[in-house]
């Protein structure tokens, strides 16, 4: 079945928490990014692991050179089950990612192409590439859009059995029907203002679990 991940994108650490807990039930994985950490400090992946008992990703889209995505991969992986990092500045600045990652038995989720309009002028063009470099390095996961299924289902004949992370569905319009004709048992779809922003993000969870489910 294919997962679920929660974006937990909210800027309020009691908030975060609430959702964390009512979520834990329905969500396989939690991703937080920027604006939560911003918005409290990196212990808060702590106390997320602590109260869903679910893997936490952070989604820092590291994209610096090789020093510097050590360094940032060796502070954020001390909590973290897997970090995201971008693909276009190239492969050493990526293995310097999976050398840490390596040695905490940690994920590197590399993005290919991005799920907003503005991801078609510069990223859509170098996408495959993209997608070839991280089936060439064996990263942990891919991100591709769940708003172009036509790209989705062209990163995932590329990267092979590489599990795809997908965001796009709920607020960005993506389509889940045609989204899950493509994702297969190891891959996820990622979903952020539709549960935590819905009046009861508990159901929203259990609703998008269910339709999962229902796909198997
Ligand atoms: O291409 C990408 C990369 C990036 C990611 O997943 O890495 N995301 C993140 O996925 C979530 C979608 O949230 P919502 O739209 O359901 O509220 C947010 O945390 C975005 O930052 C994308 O939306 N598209």
């Amino acid at each position: 079945m294919v997962k679920l991940m929660l974006a937990l994108d909210v800027m309020d650490k009691d908030k975060a928490l609430k959702i964390a807990r009512e979520t834990s039930e329905y969500v396989d994985a939690i991703k937080i990014g920027y604006p939560l950490v911003l918005a409290t400090n990196l212990k808060i992946v702590k106390e997320i692991k602590e109260l869903s008992n679910k893997e936490v990703i952070c989604d820092f889209k590291v994209a610096d050179i090789p020093s510097t995505n050590e360094k940032i991969a060796k502070l954020t992986l001390q909590y973290a089950d897997g970090i995201i990092c971008h693909g276009f500045v190239g492969e050493d600045s990526i293995r310097a990612i999976q050398n840490v990652a390596k040695e905490n038995n940690k994920k590197v989720i590399m993005v290919t192409e991005m799920s907003h309009p503005g991801a078609v002028m510069f990223m859509q063009p170098i996408a495959n590439e993209l997608a070839k470099l991280a089936k060439k390095l064996g990263v942990d996961g891919v991100v591709a859009p769940s708003t172009r299924p036509e790209r989705l289902k062209e990163i995932k004949e590329i990267v092979g059995e590489i599990p795809i992370v997908s965001p796009g569905i709920g607020a960005q319009g993506g389509d889940l029907e045609k989204v899950l004709e493509i994702l297969s048992d190891n891959d996820y779809i990622i979903v952020g203002r539709s549960i935590y922003n819905s009046e009861n993000p508990k159901e929203s969870a259990k609703m998008y679990k269910e339709k999962l489910k229902n796909r198997e």
